[in-house]
């Protein structure tokens, strides 16, 4: 049918009743196939006319421009578009697409109508809209290629060779259609835009429209002079078969975003690439263009420190491009997913990915890349206590910092700055310059800076945001002072510069040990008190409160629990600990070895205060444990006083059921594996239940420990409905002190039994 009409469209006046070489117009598809057979027998002959082309573009010249009701495939039947095959690759089309999905045709007036529909409005918003360092997808397609450094006048490939089609000696190459599109490019412009860009770092640049084949068509639907917003329409492709290209000017570094690579679908208005300045970013700095995080692996979680940090670097300086590294795959990939479900929960961090992502933030596996492309490398790397062999139990494990500093001098190119961020013992950046400078190269120079991370989690992007001190250590040569001015200057993009300290390599590494035994001690000192409260009837809160007054000593810190956890304080001491052995220290050594035996004993003496207070035994008793978490607004479990609790409870013989509002049940299943040690998975889960609320866990049990200070225990606890699905006695055991005096009153009216650490039973 439309066969026929686009003969039959063609107008019969002039000039349509001739073709372009002046013969006699084609009326019907038999005289047409017959000049076909024609032309295909026969070389072209010299004519006397304007066309510049082939025989057959005189034949098709004036029924390809004809309207020909096309709308006869826009149906449900075969060959149509809405066919079931056709919407399982158009999906959801009525609600993805404007159309009257009742009315024939869906609304359609030409296939090409069809082909140029528009998104309902919202479903491709414009991805950073405001910010003009962000290049917006331009039109849903796949990413083709990328070529870098192109000259004035240059010959490429937008492949990485011509295309073979002809000469492949095996015959036609069968992906021609889509292979042969960087050949066409040259051969088939049609639309150039140029765009000066109000962002400096950007500038003159320019879209190019090309319509790939002959149907090919590109509106222009801008002129010039005309003042755009991202977002807004430059034109469109008609009948199909078009690709696009962006040109940049040579100095505009694109960064790429990774979430799309060559080949893959990107949709409408996503941000596909960033721009930044290659060069002079900060007054006398150099060439910082990359920063990389070179995040450790452990076990249990990941990039803690290196995910939340690099974030907000990202963040406060949009003009440095932060590319985060790790071995872990999945713990990349978490970081990369679309909906930013992040490997690590940690308030206000999502929403700082959410911004950085795609800009000036990138995830990746390719340690060698990252390291090769980075300026200043800051090592981020998990450094656990040593399991086995010399300082076991005590020594922090260096492997990963080792491996880490050896890839770096393996596959560095240029000279690096190489931060030590992870938590080290001191002189472990003497061990580090040996590795590099044993393995130098001409042209490459490493110096090493000391960063120690001094980040809470839970608040680490407060933390981050105003840090109370940025402490830099470096040698007190002129080149480690320079490093040192360095970093400094990033920093001081948001941090005020009387918070940032610069001291010598080895006082930097020891503050960070030092800070963290002084704050653990605070914890242990008041847990040592809390002791002697329940035992003499004095309240915690109230001798804390009274301390904290003088200004000596002041109100943090001071809050006695069921025990400290965390993945810092006990392994930080007990580096401490073997530090001073290693140096003959032998009292100092006992002194701070204290701080963890203390920790241990609040615990212990805290389980047994439950089973003491059951009637000395716990034995098929049913114990409701509330929080898993080390402490409160975190996922992370290691070192969690509940799992020692957990862990005494089950040898006990007891049945647990947990509740926590972050941690993955897995992992949960993971830390109690390990810590039970004899007792296999199937007999843990056989006496464990994970449950999905406060209120289920408590449900027909005769106990309730709050472990972890969530909000949620101190406001949101409906007790009295708790009380009615507990066994009776109910008893509650507060290791946290979320019960103030008249709280703890008031469940003892609803009929429980309170227990609350650092006060005597009944109080
Ligand atoms: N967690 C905290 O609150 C905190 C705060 C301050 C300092 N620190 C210190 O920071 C360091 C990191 O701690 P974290 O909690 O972020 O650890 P983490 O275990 O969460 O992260 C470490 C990451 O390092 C990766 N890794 C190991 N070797 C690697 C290598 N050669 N190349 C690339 N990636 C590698 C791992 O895959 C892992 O994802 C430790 O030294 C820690 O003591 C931690
Ligand atoms: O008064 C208090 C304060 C804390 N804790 C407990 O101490 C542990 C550690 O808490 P916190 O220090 O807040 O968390 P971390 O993320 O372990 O942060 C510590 O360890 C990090 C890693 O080195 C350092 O960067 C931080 O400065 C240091 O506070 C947790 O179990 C808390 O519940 C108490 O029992 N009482």
């Amino acid at each position: 049918m439309v066969f026929h009409q686009m003969f039959e469209q063609v107008p019969t006046k002039p000039p349509y009743n001739n073709d372009p070489t002046g013969k006699p117009q084609i009326r019907n598809y038999m005289k047409m196939l017959s000049l076909f057979d024609c032309i295909l027998t026969e070389a072209p002959e010299y004519e006397d006319n304007d066309l510049v082309g082939f025989p057959i573009n005189a034949i098709l010249d004036w029924p390809m421009g004809t309207p020909a009701d096309s709308r006869y495939v826009l149906t449900t039947e075969d060959p149509g578009w809405f066919v079931p095959s056709a919407s399982s690759a158009l999906p959801n089309f009525d609600s993805t697409f404007i159309c009257s999905p009742t009315a024939p045709y869906k609304g359609f007036q030409s296939w090409d109508d069809f082909f140029t529909r528009r998104f309902l409005p919202g479903l491709r918003p414009v991805v950073f809209p405001d910010d003009d360092n962000i290049i917006n997808s331009a039109c849903e397609s796949t990413a083709y290629a990328i070529a870098r450094d192109i000259k004035l006048r240059d010959e490429f490939w937008l492949k990485k060779s011509p295309f073979m089609g002809f000469i492949n000696p095996d015959g036609p190459d069968p992906g021609a259609p889509n292979l042969s599109q960087g050949f066409i490019t040259q051969v088939a412009v049609r639309a150039l835009v140029f765009i000066e860009v109000d962002n400096p770092k950007i500038g003159l640049m320019c879209f190019m429209a090309i319509g790939m084949a002959e149907v090919s068509t590109c509106e222009i639907g801008v002129s010039e002079g005309q003042r755009i917003k991202k977002g807004e329409e430059l034109g469109m492709f008609h009948f199909g078969g078009s690709t696009h290209c962006l040109m940049f000017r040579p100095g505009v570094e694109v960064n790429f975003n990774p979430d799309f690579p060559l080949g893959e679908m990107v949709p409408l208005s996503a941000a596909v690439a960033t721009c930044t300045e290659k060069i002079v970013l900060l007054g006398v700095l150099k060439a910082i263009t990359e920063f990389l995080f070179l995040l450790g692996q452990s076990a249990v979680g990941a990039g803690y420190v290196g995910g939340p940090t690099c974030a907000v670097i990202a963040l406060k300086c949009p003009h440095i491009q932060v590319t985060i590294v790790d071995l872990n795959k999945s713990r990349i990939d978490a970081w990369n997913t679309p909906d930013f479900k992040l490997p690590i929960y940690e308030p206000g961090l999502e929403d700082v990915v959410r911004q950085c992502r795609g800009r000036n933030l990138f995830f990746s596996t390719d340690v060698d890349k990252g390291i090769q492309e980075a300026d200043l490398i800051f090592v981020s790397v998990n450094t656990p206590t040593k399991k086995s062999g010399v300082g076991a139990g005590f020594a922090a494990d260096l492997k990963y910092v080792e491996s880490a500093t050896r890839q770096i001098a393996a596959v560095a190119t240029s000279s690096k700055i190489v931060v030590e961020k992870s938590t080290v013992p001191c002189r472990t950046a003497e061990s580090m310059r040996t590795i590099l400078e044993a393995n130098s190269k001409p042209n490459c120079r490493f110096d090493i800076l000391s960063n120690p991370e001094f980040l809470a989690e839970g608040t680490a992007i407060n933390d981050l945001f105003k840090p109370d001190r940025v402490l830099i250590g470096s040698l007190q040569t002129e080149e480690g002072k320079e490093a040192c001015e360095k970093l400094k200057e990033v920093y001081a993009n948001w941090v005020d510069p009387t918070r940032i300290l610069t001291v010598g390599l080895w006082s930097s590494e020891l503050t960070k040990l030092a800070a963290n035994a002084m704050l653990a001690q605070r914890i242990s000192s008041i847990n040592a008190l809390s002791a002697i409260c329940e035992a003499t009837g004095a309240n915690i809160d109230e001798v804390a409160y009274s301390i904290g007054f003088d200004s000596r000593i002041g109100p943090k810190f001071l809050k006695a629990s069921v025990g400290f956890g965390g993945s810092c304080f006990q392994k930080d001491i007990l580096n401490l600990v073997y530090l001073s052995e290693s140096l003959h220290l032998k009292e100092v050594a006992e002194y701070w070895r204290q701080v963890v035996e203390m920790n241990e004993y609040q615990k212990r003496r805290f389980s047994k205060r439950v089973v003491d207070t059951l009637f000395n035994t716990i034995t098929g008793k049913n114990i409701a444990v509330l929080g898993f978490a080390f402490k409160a607004d975190t996922g992370d479990t290691r070192e969690s006083a509940s799992i020692t609790l957990i862990r005494d409870f089950l040898k006990e013989r007891a049945n647990v059921s947990i509740y926590d509002p972050q941690v993955p049940h897995e992992q949960i299943w993971q830390d109690l594996e390990e810590a039970c040690g004899d007792m296999g998975i199937e007999e843990i889960k056989s006496s464990v239940t994970l449950r999905p609320t406060a209120l289920d866990a408590t449900q027909g049990a005769d106990a309730l420990v709050i472990a972890t200070e969530w909000k949620e225990f101190r406001e949101g606890i409906d007790w009295q409905t708790v009380y009615d699905g507990m066994n009776k006695p109910a008893f509650v055991f507060d290791g946290r002190l979320i019960l103030g005096l008249e709280e703890a009153e008031r469940l003892r009216r609803i009929g429980f039994k309170v227990t609350v650490i650092g006060r005597g039973n009944g109080m």
